[in-house]
């Protein structure tokens, strides 16, 4: 009797690494129950669909998955998976003009985790399924794969095939380029390919309102309200598999030289290698971890962490206040710190839909937690709209592509499409300063590399953005606020090339994604999406803003911890004196006593800032009443860039200003900016 001729169907994973809401993984599962069918139909609940408008009938000829993930040469370093390193074929994987690696240690473990999360819980199906861990470029792992099978018999006198090649798009150039390059491998090998939807967007594709991203609106506004009520926008999500197709029976072995250890810490310890040599990554003072400070961003990554993390979300109640403490810079909950896991794919925006949903409507977790069961509040909402953003910078790679990694963005695109509309002005072209190349006269790369340096290892005297860098380097994460101030302070006040700190962002960001880091970049710098271009954050106010009390630069820059911030006003009353506020948001303004007292005097970025910002305060009252929380206590004012559930891009702008130093003083009702001083060092 001959027996069915294997047909393998390979499933090549990047930013999809989950089993839940996973359009591949559900298809696969479909098959089986479509094959078991009339017996026993699927169970699903509410919120999941059983159909998949994009499931393949050809595909019930599979007899096998063979799911795998590509630690990819191009974006990670691989050569710790080899036994010498430099026998590694590829190039290192580092950024293009700062030099620096592409992946840091922080995402390094976070994606280790969450692929060997998905690992478990495959194996974890009982029904033989698995998956295979792979080193190099995508393009040699899947031609070595598939010249394996078509070469070998499968080891039992048996011919296997790969029968079909399966992968979810993604929108970054480099992504574009693989899977053409997978597609035509599959194609020389007669392999049927496939190039599926990820869904893990809040907004699917199929329901975008326009035909062709061409048509994508430049201004994010524009994009959200044709889609408005976002609430009623997402599909349901997938139901996860139970089953899946077996493995095949013969796999082949990683190609040599690369060796894939067989537990979580042999993984992590192979990625690692190459970074551990020089673990300062080339600063010469690097910051360091300082005493009683935990990172905001504990999470391991996968699937499983992501799920609790909604969950914790939604029963503490942080979903429904999110809006009030989006804002925040210290602690665990201001914001949802979900991003690294819908960057990996461990999650997807619609998950995070859902699950608000439930907790909308009383159902699930969050019982006894206010707005359980009263419909969409300002927390809720203002997540979807965030969520939406995220979808907005991928599908303006998805427009723009090349251009969204380009010197000048679309400065050009942008001033063509606002020209009429009345709040464009036409900026000309900005002389950024590059640490390979001299922008003209007086302009010298090397001191340029010195400040860029001075700048990530946070030692440019202005307390908001060191503290930011520091914690950045430590954790891999940093706030939502402190990235607009520190993005801004890099390119407006020090007019340094905004792709530096692009590549510094993703070698450094636990969460980064390809879109959202140069999409915001590029809007920051003034030459993105963003339709007022050339305005900048003034990193004191905005420290006086949302760091009233000082606990964020405190918590990151020890140096000043020490810095009495309070004063007695009688009765045994301590205010905040807006003074010392002022030198803990720039030491230089500290007299000496104070930084003899605190042993910072004749420390470099205390007495040599990068730049000298003047800030006077004016009549009004600034936020300093004695409520010693983490959170900032004037949440909602001045939004701009950075605020949440419509604040954005309406209203006027408040905490921006255009760089000109001879600004006059405006008292006003809150504290003015005076002038800027240019003191580069
Ligand atoms: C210079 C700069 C670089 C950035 N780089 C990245 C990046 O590489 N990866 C990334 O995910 N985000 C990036 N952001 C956007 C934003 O800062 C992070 O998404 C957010 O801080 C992550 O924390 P959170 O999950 O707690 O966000 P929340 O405030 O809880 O927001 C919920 C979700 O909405 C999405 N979101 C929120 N704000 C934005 C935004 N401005 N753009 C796109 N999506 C958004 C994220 O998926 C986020 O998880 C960047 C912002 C700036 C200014």
């Amino acid at each position: 009797m001959t027996k069915e001729r294997p047909r393998i169907l390979l499933y090549i994973l990047r930013r999809d690494v989950r089993l839940s809401d996973n359009p591949i993984f559900h298809s696969v599962s479909q098959q089986i129950n479509q094959r078991r069918t009339s017996t026993s139909p699927q169970t699903t609940n509410a919120r999941q669909r059983d159909d998949s408008p994009i499931s393949d009938s050809s595909s019930t000829a599979f007899t096998h998955l063979l799911p795998v993930y590509v630690f990819p040469a191009n974006q990670i370093e691989v050569s710790g998976f080899v036994s010498s390193p430099d026998q590694s074929p590829y190039p290192q994987a580092r950024s293009q003009i700062a030099g620096v690696w592409r992946t840091g240690p922080h995402r390094l473990k976070f994606i280790a985790e969450g692929v060997w999360d998905l690992k478990n819980k495959l194996e974890g199906l009982q029904c033989g399924s698995g998956l295979e861990i792979r080193a190099g470029s995508i393009e040699d792992v899947v031609k070595d794969i598939l010249e394996w099978y078509s070469i070998s018999s499968g080891g039992n006198g048996r011919k296997t095939d790969i029968a079909g090649v399966w992968m979810t798009d993604d929108e970054g150039c480099e992504e574009k380029a693989d899977e053409k390059a997978v597609k035509k491998l599959a194609k020389q090998h007669g392999a049927d390919f496939k190039l599926w939807n990820d869904e893990k967007y809040y907004i699917d594709d199929r329901d975008q309102p326009f035909k062709h991203v061409s048509d994508l609106p430049n201004i994010y506004t524009s994009y959200r309200k044709s889609l408005e009520p976002l609430r009623d926008q997402p599909r349901k999500i997938l139901p996860t598999p139970t089953k899946l197709l077996p493995l095949p029976h013969d796999i082949p072995p990683p190609k040599s030289p690369f060796q894939i250890p067989s537990t979580l810490l042999g993984l992590k310890k192979a990625l690692m290698f190459p970074l551990d040599k020089d673990p300062t990554f080339t600063l010469s003072v690097p910051p360091k971890w300082p005493t009683d400070v935990g990172t905001s961003h504990p999470f391991e990554g996968g699937e499983t962490s992501a799920q609790d993390r909604v969950s914790h979300l939604i029963s503490r109640g942080a979903m429904s206040t999110y809006k009030a403490t989006r804002n925040g810079m210290l602690g665990l909950d201001y914001s949802t710190k979900l991003s690294a896991f819908l960057a990996q794919g461990h999650l997807t925006a619609r998950q995070i839909h859902w699950a608000m949903m439930d907790f909308e409507e009383g159902k699930g977790v969050g019982g006894g937690v206010e707005g359980y069961g009263k419909g969409e509040n300002p927390g809720t909402a203002a997540v979807r709209f965030e969520l939406l953003w995220r979808d907005y910078m991928r599908l303006c790679m998805g427009k723009f592509g090349w251009k969204m990694f380009a010197q000048y963005g679309i400065q050009d695109e942008m001033s063509a499409s606002t020209k009429d509309k009345g709040h464009q002005t036409t900026l000309p072209k900005k002389k950024w300063r590059s640490i390979d190349k001299s922008s003209g006269t007086g302009d010298d790369p090397k001191k340029t590399l010195e400040t860029f340096t001075r700048w990530r290892s946070g030692r440019t005297g202005v307390g908001l953005i060191d503290a930011s860098n520091r914690e950045l380097f430590l954790t891999g994460f940093t706030s939502n606020r402190a990235r607009q101030n520190v993005a801004s302070f890099l390119t407006s006040h020090l007019d340094i090339d905004w792709r530096i700190g692009a590549e510094w962002y993703e070698f450094m960001l636990t969460d980064y994604d390809v879109a959202s880091n140069w999409g915001n970049w590029m809007y920051v710098a003034g030459v993105g999406n963003d339709p007022r271009q050339g305005r900048t954050f003034n990193p004191v106010k905005q420290a006086f803003d949302y760091d009233p009390h000082g606990e964020y630069i405190k918590a990151w820059v020890p140096e000043l911890r020490g810095l009495k911030l309070t004063r007695n006003v009688g009765s045994g009353r301590e205010e905040f004196d807006k003074q010392r506020l002022m030198g803990l948001y720039q030491a230089w303004r500290l007299s000496d006593w104070d930084k003899n007292n605190l042993g910072i005097k004749d420390v470099e970025w205390v007495e040599k800032p990068l730049i000298h910002i003047q800030f006077s305060i004016g009549r009004g009252k600034p936020s300093d009443n004695n409520n010693n929380n983490n959170r900032p206590t004037n949440q909602g004012r001045g939004r701009g860039r950075g605020g949440g559930g419509g604040g954005r891009g309406g209203g006027k702008p408040r905490e921006f200003r255009r760089p000109d130093n001879n600004e006059k003083s405006m008292h006003s009702d809150g504290p003015t900016i005076v002038s800027s001083e240019r003191a580069y060092t």
